[in-house]
């Protein structure tokens, strides 16, 4: 299995060596050369597998030869070992042919620690075998950070720098890497947004003099092995509704557009989705592109679901690749007319987005309301990034069924369950004492200069 660049100019690298990467050298994002397809036959095997063996079975196509059965095995045994529910991504029923995908019974509270156990877990066999030390920066609108943080801390061979934006995310989400003692593990306050601390992030890997010289990695959807967790789900969801005999669509709260993009994944690899929806909150850049075929940027407006308030998609590039017939150069040139502010889609790239993707917006107020209805009415209590899914979900209800990801657990975002329902969601027990632990943070100006000084000095120390 090879790896190629969405703008063509980088070289083609195994599994381990994209994994350990991270951006690729012209700034474009890696993916698979060609996408492995299942067959109905070996999607309907997967019916009554446990979460670990269908993980094994979607995944291991894409592995190639850089981790035996063996390794990669034990990595997804242990990766998953700590979830807490038996099912790792339980299917509840919300409404009549509307399902709802718990994806945050992970040790971090969100469906990013699907991934990010796996990647912490492949680092370190990686590593252990080759001896060399890596130094992972990534930047996060609060969950990201602390998946990354709980997966990688302590570890031998790695250090760990997060970037999230100032006051914009919740305090629990701030605590969780901030609170993290082990010194490998570096929570960085940045002045700006979570676009600029990804902007920054991949100006660090576009200087190869620093690059190079602290080993680089990158634990955000920019890594093709974070995306490709993330499929795995999608498969069990399916199944678990009669897939493949029968179709089911997918509405996922979206930002930085890994997820939705793991989705589609899904759906090249075989599996019959109809509809992928992106959800996206009151920053809507995404739905006005589908919707118009205008990727323009504007200020981010702190919303209540802080994690999705992103207008640069980190992703959306990978979309833009297959939609552009794989086109690398024209892929560079939107990238390049995006530092100016936006592109337009052409035509026949925006019928191919169209053809996978429908879309839609929630209002703060739509978000709020629906914490209330979904809680009344379903029974559930949604954080609200979940909300924002479950709100535009209701426009494309109808005889396929649907399932709608929730991203996070409502504990992570009590403010603004509470505001919409009076009800003040706890934290599970072994979190109990987050608001007591000491926190240990670094605040960043948004300027690589200052922050590749800071990496190196705490480096060195
Ligand atoms: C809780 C939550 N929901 C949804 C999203 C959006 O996911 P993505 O960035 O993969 O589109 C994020 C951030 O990634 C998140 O943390
Ligand atoms: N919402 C994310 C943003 C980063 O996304 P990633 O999937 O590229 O890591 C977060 O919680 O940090």
């Amino acid at each position: 299995m090879r790896y190629i660049s969405t703008r063509g100019q980088a070289p083609v690298l195994t599994f381990e060596d994209t994994m350990l990467t991270g951006l690729a050298r012209d700034g474009g994002l890696y993916v698979p050369e060609t996408l492995p397809r299942m067959s109905a036959a070996e999607i309907a095997a997967l019916a009554g597998l446990s979460y670990e063996d269908v993980a094994f079975r979607v995944m291991r196509p894409f592995v190639g030869e850089s981790f035996t059965d063996a390794e990669f095995g034990d990595c997804i045994a242990r990766a998953y070992a700590g979830f807490g529910h038996a099912a790792r991504a339980p299917l509840k029923q919300l409404q009549d042919n509307h399902f709802l995908l718990e994806l945050f019974h992970g040790p971090t509270l969100a469906f990013k620690d699907f991934a990010m156990q796996l990647i912490g877990q492949l680092f370190q066999t990686a590593l252990a075998r080759s001896g060399e030390r890596v130094t992972i920066v990534g930047a996060t609108s609060g969950d990201t950070g602390s998946a990354a943080m709980e997966a990688f801390r302590g570890l031998e061979n790695v250090d760990v720098f997060i970037l999230y934006p100032h006051g914009r995310v919740s305090d629990v989400q701030r605590r969780q890497m901030t609170t993290v003692s082990e010194a490998n593990a570096h929570a960085l306050a940045i002045d700006g947004t979570f676009d600029d601390a990804q902007a920054r992030l991949k100006d660090m890997f576009n200087d190869f003099v620093f690059r190079d010289e602290v080993r680089l990695a990158g634990v955000n959807s920019i890594n093709f092995a974070r995306v490709l967790a993330q499929v795995v789900y999608y498969f069990t969801a399916a199944v678990a509704l009669g897939a493949p005999h029968r179709e089911v669509s997918f509405c996922v709260p979206t930002g930085n557009f890994g997820d939705i993009f793991a989705g589609y994944l899904a759906k090249r690899m075989g599996l019959p989705i109809a509809r992928l929806v992106v959800a996206t909150n009151q920053n809507d850049i995404l739905h006005r592109a589908l919707s118009t075929g205008d990727y323009v940027t504007q200020g981010v407006a702190p919303s209540i679901s802080p994690s999705m308030d992103i207008q640069v998609s980190s992703n959306f590039e990978r979309a833009l690749f297959d939609a552009y017939g794989r086109d690398g150069a024209a892929v560079a040139q939107l990238m390049a007319e995006l530092k100016a502010g936006g592109f337009h889609i052409s035509q026949g790239a925006l019928e191919a987005l169209r053809s996978d993707f429908a879309s839609g917006r929630a209002s703060e107020a739509e978000t709020s309301a629906m914490i209330a209805r979904s809680r009344g009415e379903m029974g559930e209590l949604l954080c609200p990034h979940s909300a924002v899914g479950v709100h535009v979900a209701q426009d494309f209800l109808g005889a396929v069924p649907m399932v709608t990801l929730a991203t996070a657990h409502p504990a992570k975002f009590p403010d603004a369950v509470e505001a919409a329902t009076g009800i003040r969601p706890a934290l599970p027990a072994r979190m109990a004492d987050l608001f007591e632990r000491p926190e240990r943070v670094s605040r960043v100006p948004n300027d690589l200069t200052a922050l590749e000084a800071h990496v190196r000095e705490a480096l060195a120390r």
